[in-house]
């Protein structure tokens, strides 16, 4: 009963947006990290027995109200007209100047703020770019310089010269050397997401190789018998049926023998894309091997099937094929089409496709033999 509540509250606090979620998380940890210094501020300022004044409400209205006025411009989308939406530059150099006028107001237990300060910039190593996060810790050395020269005259029994100078080399140190490794790291990033994206492409190349058929970027003969498998489990779940035809063009062995090879893959691209062309878009053509194709007509029963495949045939005997020499070729197809029958298996299916192209071809070429199933 619990977990759908907490899940309904979290999709309030943080939205349904996978990236805003993200983006909300962070900011809510930094929200919750700021929770904890105020108490911790306060704690400090009642150990060197000063009553809380101005500016120490005036430093907790100002921290609490700033992190839900970023946490409210990332909720609302905001923030998403700038390049980066987590505003991640913005929430960081925001807490270095709170942490910077807290170590001011901090007395005795200001040492407090380093931690803080550490924390405050590993937000920023997993995302910030190298010259963002060189500049952020220019900044925080600056103000926190200028806060403890600043401090050393208005408290110098508490915030002595030494105490302060030692502090200061301690981050004079310590920030250079968080940029430096916040710069590693985004280079590391960028590294590893140009090598992400090349091995996307790499393998949508190689899918695209194992799928598709080269010369005419149809379906292979391995793609289309995974999509016929596919059919066949959905016709028996669904019970519809489904048709198969094999194509055969016509005396092809001409084509490459009078106007040559490139001719007959002119030839061959061409006729795919009246295949296409003629079909409905849940239909596939698939190169089934050398001058021969299958057509997968999903969900259809035969006189439709029929419909579908002679147009197509008329669309291949209308083609005009412009060759290199000069010629103009136009070829025909013969085609043996079929309904798939209840509970044969796919090759049987295939192999009465392939008896009536042969019929087809035997009768004459340039038509269609169909039997029912
Ligand atoms: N250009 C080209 N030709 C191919 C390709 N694959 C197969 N072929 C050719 O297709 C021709 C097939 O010829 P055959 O099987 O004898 O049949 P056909 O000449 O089409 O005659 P019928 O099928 O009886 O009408 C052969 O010449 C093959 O070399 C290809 O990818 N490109």
């Amino acid at each position: 009963m619990a977990t759908p509540l907490f899940r309904r509250l979290g999709d309030v606090w943080l939205g349904t947006d996978r990236l805003q979620r993200l983006r909300l998380r962070q900011t809510s940890l930094a929200m919750a990290l700021m929770a904890f210094c105020v108490p911790m501020l306060h704690y400090a300022v009642g150990v060197a027995h000063i009553q809380p004044g101005w500016p120490l409400w005036t430093w907790t209205a100002l921290s609490l109200g700033g992190m839900v006025a970023l946490y409210a411009a990332i909720r609302s989308g905001w923030s998403r007209r700038f390049a980066d939406p987590s505003l991640t530059a913005v929430q960081i150099a925001f807490a270095i100047t709170s942490a910077a006028t807290g170590y001011a107001q901090a007395g005795l237990l200001r040492g407090g703020a380093f931690p803080v300060l550490t924390l405050i910039l590993m937000f920023g190593m997993f995302q910030l770019r190298a010259r963002s996060a060189y500049a952020l810790c220019a900044y925080a050395l600056a103000l926190f310089g200028a806060v403890m020269v600043s401090m050393t005259r208005l408290q110098p029994q508490i915030y002595t010269v030494e105490a302060e100078l030692g502090h200061f080399l301690m981050l004079a140190i310590m920030l250079p050397a968080v940029a430096a490794l916040t710069a590693k790291l985004s280079r590391i990033r960028h590294r590893l997401a140009a090598q992400r994206e090349e091995l996307e492409r790499a393998l949508a190349q190689l899918s695209a190789i194992a799928t598709r058929d080269d010369l005419t970027g149809l379906p292979n003969r391995r793609q289309v018998s995974a999509l016929m498998e596919q059919e066949l489990q959905r016709s028996l779940r669904h019970g519809h049926g489904f048709c198969i035809a094999l194509l055969d063009l016509d005396h092809f062995k001409r084509v490459n023998d009078q106007h040559g090879h490139a001719a007959g893959d002119a030839v061959l691209r061409a006729f795919a894309r009246a295949g296409q062309a003629a079909l409905r878009a849940t239909d596939v053509i698939a190169r089934w091997g050398g001058e021969e194709f299958l057509v997968l007509l999903p969900d259809t029963a035969m006189p439709l099937a029929l419909v579908g495949l002679e147009r197509l045939r008329q669309h291949t005997a209308a083609l005009r094929i412009d060759t290199e020499d000069g010629a103009q070729l136009s070829v025909t197809v013969s085609i043996g089409l079929t309904e798939h029958r209840r509970d044969e298996a796919l090759s049987d299916t295939v192999e009465r496709a392939d008896q009536l192209l042969y019929q087809a071809k035997a009768e004459g070429r340039d038509r269609i033999c169909a039997s029912d199933a």
